[in-house]
């Protein structure tokens, strides 16, 4: 293996050439030392040797310094120097220390010479914003329309706060947010804001910007990192001059000793073979240098924590959309109005959000007056006045563009694509005859930004969006089987796995795979049975029509995941969101596989809720019940506008809405806003109470129809409440993480399970680690005669409630039962085990502390979803947890939290019953002991369970598993149509 020396010892061999050639004598001592230190191999001695014989010293000297000590490793050049000494040559190891030594002693003016290159170069390269694909010359100047961008901090106990661009950099001088991470969607501007930045720099007005304090800014894209040996290289390659004559040893010296800001662009096209780009996110290098790197989202996540503060660039808002058109406007001598009208548009709302889009649709608007509403017919337009031009400028007719210049493009985009690139290189141009036309359409520029010296000539894509488009281009031409094909080799599970003992961080999202999907949705709208086929895969391979998976960790206190991420199971929303109509052949595909609950959660995109909205107009029957949660959404207008279109529309039930007000103001706004408990509106909710301090308004009230409550972090002074909800038809009653209640609410309660015929569902849970005690509201619970779900803390029950809860479960009316206790009596046990034998209609159950040994009868149960929480699962439990396992052919999900080390052969036991449950859907497992003898049965009880869609593994017990078993597992835990989360 060849190993590269640094740069400026390279450097000095060469620039002393003349004189080691005349100088060094290839003797026995100097080849001894040489190969004793490991520098060279008796081959390379030999080789030599036989150079002197045939040639001269000189030319075997020559060999030597150029082609074989420069590829022995960065310390062969010391090691030469002390060959040279100890063979009577010091003098030639003298002469190449002064020239070192001269040579990094910066010159007087050498910092003054790299800061006016750079200024120089980036007021250069950086003036023009190039949007337009057909004209990469003429750019828009950035100082006349450029838009200052708002980032939201998400990271820290700031998170969540807005900042603007140039306070991101704010506290790095005094030590803090060294590594700064930008995220932001596709061509949402982060390019822009890099150049922004740069350009700021090198201006010489006198304005006080933070960007202003730094000695040297340094902006690269990461592609221009590969293949260099240090940033320095990269600096001379790309940014400046060939023979601006600073030396690499005074770049590196520079940029350790200055003030220097280092500005990476776009780490998601160029993340793979690229050390330098790693090592200096990991802080190996330039460690005390403050590194601002950016990328699209899902790209990083492996390596987010190396970053003291993380932000993403936000769409625009309704203020920078209007400064945005009208800069476009005076920049291009035109009156605004009619771009300003443009804004007006609800149905082209989100689209105006994206920079790029509104660009676009500013030159649209200026061709003609149409209006595109989805991301396809607005590059579709663009495209086809691209290939009008073209035509024109060539004297051909569209026709002929398209066949002979525009076909050849989309398959150079879709190899782009397939590298994850953005350019041409010149040999692949090379493939076709006439590469020089194709350049001429206007999406390739042979210049690259940033770079004045490009040994290789390459042609740039002028967006990265384009190269999407276009590849989507070539896709939607292929014929349906190689589509399909395409298709059928992405993935379409998301993974998340991080084993920390192994430094193993390893990310996918099948968001990654839309930007083109989305474009392909697009392109085939008109193709019925084209888009029909498509998106039965999406649906078929995302397990769109299942039941929507809680988060395992916190299904026992939230039903819906608050945190998650849009899941892999809404790509169809999300592709839908491109479609400006739903073709009926699809929408029966859609409506006979609808799933059974939709639920929207904060994560959830734009792009996600539009395709929502999409699913108004299909004809469910019955309508399709959606949860929708919705807090912190930035975007307090819009949130409210979709809610109300869902709740307007008839196909879909707007089942459940769960609300976090910020104030007393806000929650009435929200209850008023969303009519709740209103005939025709949502009538379940669930209100985080934790911000309210009071009653909102005298005359605070829920709709007559009101049939669900659920009230978290509930205290006394939230009665009213109750209150609101006393005389309202419940069918569900829920506290959840309730931990005071006065005789005041007690009444309440009772009040409204008296009142109540048509209670089903009442859960009474306090937080785990104050626990209440609900055990006195059983007696009440026992007179409710329709009661199918309960859920209660219990921690001292009295015998008249060990009474009440037997008569409760010898009913057998519950179909979900949930135990939250952290002592169970032996009584208790035994009500419970009872109960079991006579429980067929129930069908989830979850239990917290509990030792199973005591509950064997829970064999006779049929259960569908089963937890284990913090339990004592010892080698005893396990057995009887493996021979419950057995009877339950059933059961879809599974949670089991290992508290306890256990006997590998009690696990493998485990592992064997749970394989044998075949219907198993989603299992999470908690402090679970994964050595490397047990891995081969898990990984046999993942390939026996054909329908599990989630699997998630957290914190590991102890630190047992190796690479070696990590291997055999991987395979097994990433399979297509498994959502894995393992992490220790
Ligand atoms: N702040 C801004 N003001 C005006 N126009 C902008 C601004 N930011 C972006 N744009 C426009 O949007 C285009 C795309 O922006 P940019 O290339 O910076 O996005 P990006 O986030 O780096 O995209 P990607 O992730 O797809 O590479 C720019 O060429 C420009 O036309």
């Amino acid at each position: 293996m060849e190993f590269k020396m640094e740069d400026q010892h390279r450097e000095c061999l060469q620039k002393n050439r003349i004189f080691l050639l005349s100088e060094i004598s290839l003797s026995a001592v100097l080849f001894a030392n040489l190969t004793e230190s490991g520098v060279i191999t008796d081959e390379h001695v030999e080789k030599l040797q036989n150079i002197e014989r045939n040639d001269t010293t000189k030319a075997a000297v020559f060999e030597f310094l150029s082609e074989i000590l420069p590829k022995r490793g960065p310390e062969a050049f010391d090691l030469f120097l002390k060959a040279l000494c100890e063979s009577e040559q010091r003098h030639v190891a003298e002469r190449l220390n002064k020239w070192l030594s001269d040579d990094c002693s910066e010159d007087a003016g050498t910092f003054e010479r790299l800061q006016d290159e750079l200024r120089t170069h980036y007021n250069d390269k950086l003036q023009f914003i190039y949007t337009m694909p057909w004209l990469p010359t003429e750019g828009f100047s950035l100082k006349e329309t450029f838009v200052q961008r708002r980032l939201r901090l998400t990271s820290g106990d700031r998170k969540g706060t807005e900042v603007k661009m140039d306070e991101i950099l704010a506290s790095v001088g005094e030590g803090r947010n060294k590594r700064i991470l930008v995220e932001g969607d596709p061509a949402q501007g982060k390019s822009t804001l890099c150049q922004a930045l740069a350009f700021a720099w090198s201006q010489p007005d006198e304005a006080s910007e933070n960007i202003k304090s730094f000695d040297l800014v340094i902006l690269l894209h990461a592609g221009d990192l590969r293949g260099q040996d240090s940033v320095g290289g990269a600096i001379k390659k790309h940014l400046l001059p060939i023979d601006c004559g600073i030396p690499s040893r005074q770049l590196e010296k520079l940029l350790q000793e200055k003030n220097v800001l280092l500005i990476i662009d776009a780490f998601d096209e160029a993340s793979t073979e690229n050390e330098i780009l790693h090592e200096l996110i990991e802080g190996k290098r330039l460690k005390h240098k403050p590194l601002l790197v950016t990328s699209r989202p899902n790209f990083l996540e492996n390596k987010q924590r190396h970053f003291e503060s993380t932000f993403t660039v936000e769409g625009y808002n309704n203020r920078e959309r209007l400064q945005h058109v009208k800069q476009y406007a005076e920049h291009k001598n035109i009156a605004s109005a009619p771009f300003e009208s443009m804004l007006e548009e609800e149905s082209i709302r989100d689209l105006c959000s994206n920079p790029l889009n509104l660009t676009l649709l500013c030159l649209l608007r200026e061709e003609d007056t149409q209006l595109r509403i989805t991301r396809t017919a607005l590059y579709t337009e663009i495209h086809r006045i691209i290939r009008r031009k073209a035509g024109e400028r060539m004297d051909l007719t569209e026709a002929e563009v398209e066949e002979s210049l525009l076909r050849p493009l989309y398959q150079f985009a879709f190899e782009a694509h397939q590298k994850n690139e953005t350019v041409v290189r010149e040999k692949d141009s090379k493939k076709v005859q006439n590469f020089q036309r194709i350049c001429e359409v206007g999406y390739l520029t042979n210049e690259v930004i940033i770079s004045r010296l490009q040994k290789e000539v390459r042609f740039q894509f002028t967006h990265k969006t384009f190269v999407e488009f276009l590849t989507a281009k070539h896709i939607a031409e292929m014929d349906r089987e190689e589509r399909m094909n395409w298709m059928r080799h992405l993935r379409y599970a998301d993974y998340h796995i991080r084993i920390r003992g192994l430094a193993i961080g390893d990310y996918f999202n099948v968001e990654k795979n839309e930007p083109i999907l989305g474009f392909l949705f697009g392109l085939l709208e008109e193709e019925s049975a084209e888009l029909t086929q498509m998106a039965s895969l999406v649906i078929k391979e995302t397990h769109f029509s299942s039941e929507p998976v809680p988060m395992p960790l916190h299904s026992f206190l939230f039903p819906i995941s608050l945190d998650s991420s849009c899941e892999a199971s809404h790509q169809l929303l999300r592709l839908l969101a491109e479609l400006n109509v739903v073709p009926p052949e699809l929408a029966d595909v859609i409506l006979k596989r609808r799933p059974p609950l939709i639920n929207i959660h904060r994560g959830c995109s734009v792009s996600c809720r539009r395709g929502m909205l999409k699913l108004c107009n299909l004809r469910f029957q019955p309508p399709i019940p959606m949860n929708v949660y919705l807090s912190d959404s930035p975007d307090e207008e819009e949130k409210m506008s979709f809610v109300q279109k869902l709740i307007e529309c008839e196909n879909i039930e707007g089942s459940k809405i769960w609300i976090y007000p910020r104030n007393d103001t806000e929650l009435w706004n929200n209850v008023r806003g969303f009519r709740i408990g209103q005939a025709n509106s949502v009538q379940q909710v669930s209100i985080n109470c934790i911000a309210i301090e009071g009653i909102p308004c005298e005359e605070f009230s829920f709709g007559n129809h009101l049939s669900e409550l659920e009230l978290n972090w509930f205290t006394p002074s939230h009665s009213f409440f109750l209150e609101a909800a006393l005389h309202k038809p419940l069918t569900s009653l829920q506290l959840i993480c309730c931990d005071e209640l006065d005789d005041r609410c007690i009444s309440l309660i009772r009040q409204l399970l008296r009142n109540q015929r048509n209670l089903q569902r009442v859960q009474l849970t306090s937080s785990s680690w104050k626990r209440q005690h609900f055990g006195f509201f059983l007696a009440d619970f026992a007179q409710m005669e329709n009661l199918q779900s309960l859920e209660i803390t219990l921690k001292n029950s009295t015998n008249e409630a060990k009474r009440s809860l037997e008569a409760i479960l010898k009913r057998n009316k519950l179909s979900k039962l949930a135990i939250h206790s952290s002592k169970y009596s032996l009584c208790l046990y035994s009500v419970l085990n009872d109960g079991f034998s006579s429980m067929s209609s129930l069908r989830e159950l979850h239990l917290q502390y509990v030792n199973i040994i005591h509950l064997p009868n829970l064999r006779h149960l049929d259960l569908i979803n089963f937890s284990l929480l913090y339990s004592t699962l010892n080698d005893d439990g396990i057995a009887v947890l493996s021979d419950v396992l057995r009877s339950w052919r059933n059961l879809q999900q599974l949670r089991i939290d290992f508290d306890v080390s256990v006997a590998e052969c009690s696990l493998r036991k485990l592992f064997k019953a749970i394989a044998g449950c075949h219907r198993l859907q989603i299992l999470h497992f908690q402090w679970l002991e994964m050595a490397d003898s047990v891995v081969p049965s898990v990984c046999k009880m993942i390939e026996s369970l054909k329908q599990l869609r989630k699997f998630t593994s957290y914190v590991q017990r102890n630190k047992s598993l190796t690479e070696e078993g990590f291997k055999q597992l991987e395979p097994i835990i990433k399979r297509n149509g498994l959502n894995t989360d393992v992490r220790q």
